[in-house]
């Protein structure tokens, strides 16, 4: 174990740090290389900005508190955390390789040679095998989140995701979120029948090795919801292709072993260390030799990227080609999913299949064969859109899963922190971050000692536990759930409140795509945008409004499925949608709406007895003509509905069907006095066929009683000749 560094103690001061360039950018946070100035020592400062995580906090809680207490070289911890400002500083080690999905955007697009492969991937499974044992499940294992220092030491990174094997009750039901990257996501994370386990790290683990042997995960190119129903679908993807012919048998072996969609059949992250595959593996040198020899430093090779990210939104926007947008937040490394499973479930019930979200390169067995595309759009995206600070909010789930940290949170920010960061007192009236001389505030000190959690965290117990691993093995002693639970409730107190997970929600995932073309249900995750924007991204988020704006306007005479985005308040139909016709159908959060308005307002017009002007062509169709004639259209169904009761009335008194007459009497004098001579006319045309038909019945009675006394008359007749004729009678 790495003790020289768990040792260090390092100032929570901001104005003890300078800030250098970027150096990387997630969902929630910008990473700096920083200098820390007492210590002239280079460290990672990873800047969340605690407004735009909304309530997200408990997301970031859990990962700064996992990133203190964890101890194991192969995984990558905090010195400290403080607040300033608004934000969030997470102070780490520098990681100067940068994460292996970085390298392999510079310099490795087709990914990896297997003794890399091999000796990364032994390196992230040490660092499972630790955390596994100590309960915690990390759900976001991937390239990106593999970091390597200068020397080619590999740290498994962010927190954010993580969740903790030993809650129970409420606690538990953070295992059954929706959490992790898309392509990563292991099947039972996704179907969220029976929740699941530390095998979800092992499925994504295998996909990662995949990952690391193409340069990109499998299905990393198609849009999220197409993903995960290929995940759910396929036959688990492999290295089966002419061009894995490369890869050894063990590797296959070993992807293939842990891509079994049943986990329980999956080996544990302990079982698989000791795979053949891992006598490959090499020392960490040969990574630095192999891998890191040559590379631009690591924050060139971020502002090269970020660029070329930049120019890829900007050509998918020029081109309305949105679903590629899910390969540009792949890029990015993105790990801010957090689906709703209604939503996805009913999206993925409504969707027939993945047809172009077939992938050649992972077509397995032709298992999933697509019938065509379905459309959903976002309801209320647009002012998320153009305000991302309040597009990521998921009241419903929040609420449920931590109320009172949350509402803390709304109330006062900084206190609801104080058990989980350093928190500066004087931070209501710190400085923050300047964008761009990225100075440190001058007032703020901090509140904790660098190191100094919540009280429970720094007990003894927790301490003695935390510091029981060598680091490279779990302990000799397994851990007691109990004794596990003190450390890691104090970890995860607020995960289970994390449905959030992150602080994106699934409608601002919705909100970019499949808009254009009305063709996919890609989810794309909100641009959460970083305290500091490059001109790039400001473009960007330009781009993405006028996109938006025009979505908005496109949006009323369409009509596939919506989607809204306030999880606590399911958009109900509202009296104006149904009024309009247009929603016929509510599934979930999604309303399922009149595929074309055009011909179901053509056909409307077959309603002749209704004065609505001439439809409107498709050309000159737009909302503001159809809807007053909707309006209009069911105004006047109202009113002939009450007329048609009426009727009714009038005929069931006139055939004596109505049993108050005199209330009948009433009710047909106001109905005929009311009616339109039209409806008149007909209703009487009724009433005489009706009378005509009682006049017939009763002829007809007449006839059969005639018939019937004839008969009689007959049988008397003849019973009284056959009554003479007997003997002794007459
Ligand atoms: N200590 C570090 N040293 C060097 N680079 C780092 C360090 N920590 C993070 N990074 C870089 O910053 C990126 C974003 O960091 P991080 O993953 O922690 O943020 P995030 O908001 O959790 O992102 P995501 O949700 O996309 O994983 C990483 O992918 C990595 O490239």
């Amino acid at each position: 174990m790495d003790s020289q560094e768990s040792e260090k103690r390092l100032p929570a001061n901001p104005q003890d740090y300078k800030l250098y360039e970027e150096i990387g950018e997630g969902v929630s946070a910008t990473v700096y290389r920083a200098l820390c100035v007492p210590l002239n020592e280079i460290v990672a400062i990873k800047v969340l900005d605690l407004e735009k995580c909304n309530n997200d906090l408990d997301g970031i809680r859990r990962e700064v508190q996992t990133m203190s207490l964890i101890h194991h070289p192969n995984l990558l911890r905090a010195y400290c955390s403080f607040t300033s400002g608004h934000h969030l500083w997470v102070v780490m080690p520098y990681m100067a390789g940068g994460s292996a999905l970085h390298i392999m955007k510079t310099s490795f697009p087709e990914g990896f040679d297997e003794p890399i492969i091999a000796t990364l991937l032994r390196e992230v499974l040490k660092a499972l095998v630790y955390l596994h044992y100590h309960g915690h499940i990390h759900r976001d294992v991937k390239a990106g989140n593999i970091l390597l220092d200068g020397n080619g030491a590999v740290k498994l990174a962010d927190f954010g995701v993580s969740a903790c094997m030993f809650d129970t009750g409420d606690r538990q039901r953070s295992r059954n979120t929706f959490v992790g990257t898309p392509c990563w996501m292991a099947p039972e994370v996704m179907q969220q029948l029976h929740g699941y386990d530390f095998k979800a790290d092992v499925w994504s683990f295998g996909i990662t090795a995949l990952e690391l042997a193409h340069g990109h995960a499998p299905f990393s190119k198609y849009p999220p919801m197409k993903v995960l129903l290929m995940t759910l679908q396929n036959a688990p993807p492999g290295l089966d292709y002419d061009r894995d012919k490369k890869f050894s048998r063990s590797f296959k072996d070993l992807v293939g072993t842990c891509l079994v969609k049943d986990p329980k059949k999956r080996p544990s992250s302990e079982k698989l260390l000791k795979h053949p595959f891992f006598k490959q593996a090499r020392t960490v040198d040969y990574l630095a030799k192999t891998i890191l020899e040559g590379m631009p430093p690591l924050g060139d090779r971020f502002s090269n990227l970020k660029e070329k990210e930049a120019n890829i939104i900007h050509n998918k926007f020029a081109n309305g080609d949105m679903e590629q947008l899910s390969q540009q937040e792949y890029m990015r490394g993105i790990s801010g999913w957090n689906f709703n499973l209604e939503d996805l479930k009913a999206q993925a019930a409504l969707m027939d299949s993945a047809e172009e979200g077939f992938n050649p390169e992972s077509t397995y067995n032709g298992l999933s064969k697509a019938k065509s595309d379905f459309n959903f759009r976002p309801v209320d995206s647009i002012s998320e859109m153009t305000n991302p600070a309040v597009s990521s909010t998921s009241g419903e789930d929040v609420q449920d899963w931590d109320g009172q940290f949350v509402s803390a949170f709304q109330g006062q920010n900084l206190q609801a922190l104080k058990n989980c960061f350093d928190v500066c007192e004087e931070d209501s009236t710190a400085c923050s971050l300047s964008p761009k001389g990225l100075s440190t505030p001058e007032s703020l000190s901090p509140i904790r000692q660098p190191g100094q959690l919540t009280p429970g965290l720094s007990s003894p117990n927790v301490q003695a536990q935390l510091s029981n691993s060598d680091g490279l093995s779990p302990p000799r002693q397994p851990a007691r759930p109990q004794h596990v639970n003190a450390q890691t409730s104090s970890i995860t107190t607020a995960e289970n409140s994390g449905s959030m997970e992150r602080s994106v929600s699934e409608s601002s995932m919705v909100n970019m795509v499949g808009i254009q073309k009305f063709s996919s249900g890609s989810l794309i995750p909100e641009h959460v945008l970083s305290p500091f924007r490059n001109a790039a991204a400001e473009t960007e988020r330009e781009l993405l409004h006028q996109k938006q704006h025009l979505q908005a306007k496109n949006y009323n005479h369409s009509g596939p499925l919506m989607h809204h985005s306030n999880k606590k308040d399911p958009p109900k139909i509202t009296s104006e949608e149904r009024s309009q016709g247009t929603i016929v159908e509510q599934r979930g959060r999604f309303k399922v709406t009149k595929q074309e308005v055009i011909p179901k307002v053509s056909s409307l017009g077959n309603l002749k007895a209704i004065p609505v002007s001439k439809p409107p062509t498709r050309a000159t169709l737009n909302a503001n003509s159809i809807l007053p004639s909707l309006q209009f259209l069911l105004n006047q169904n109202a009113m002939q509905k009450e007329e048609i009761n009426k009727i009714i009335t009038c005929i069931e008194q006139s055939s004596g069907l109505h049993k108050d007459r005199s209330d009948g009497a009433i009710e047909l004098s106001q109905a005929q006095q009311s009616i339109a001579p039209v409806r008149e006319k007909e209703m009487q045309a009724q009433l005489a066929s009706l009378q005509q038909s009682v006049q017939k019945l009763s002829e007809e009675l007449q006839r059969v009683k005639l018939k019937n006394a004839q008969m009689e008359q007959e049988i008397n007749a003849l019973s009284k000749r056959e009554t003479s004729r007997l003997p002794g009678k007459g």
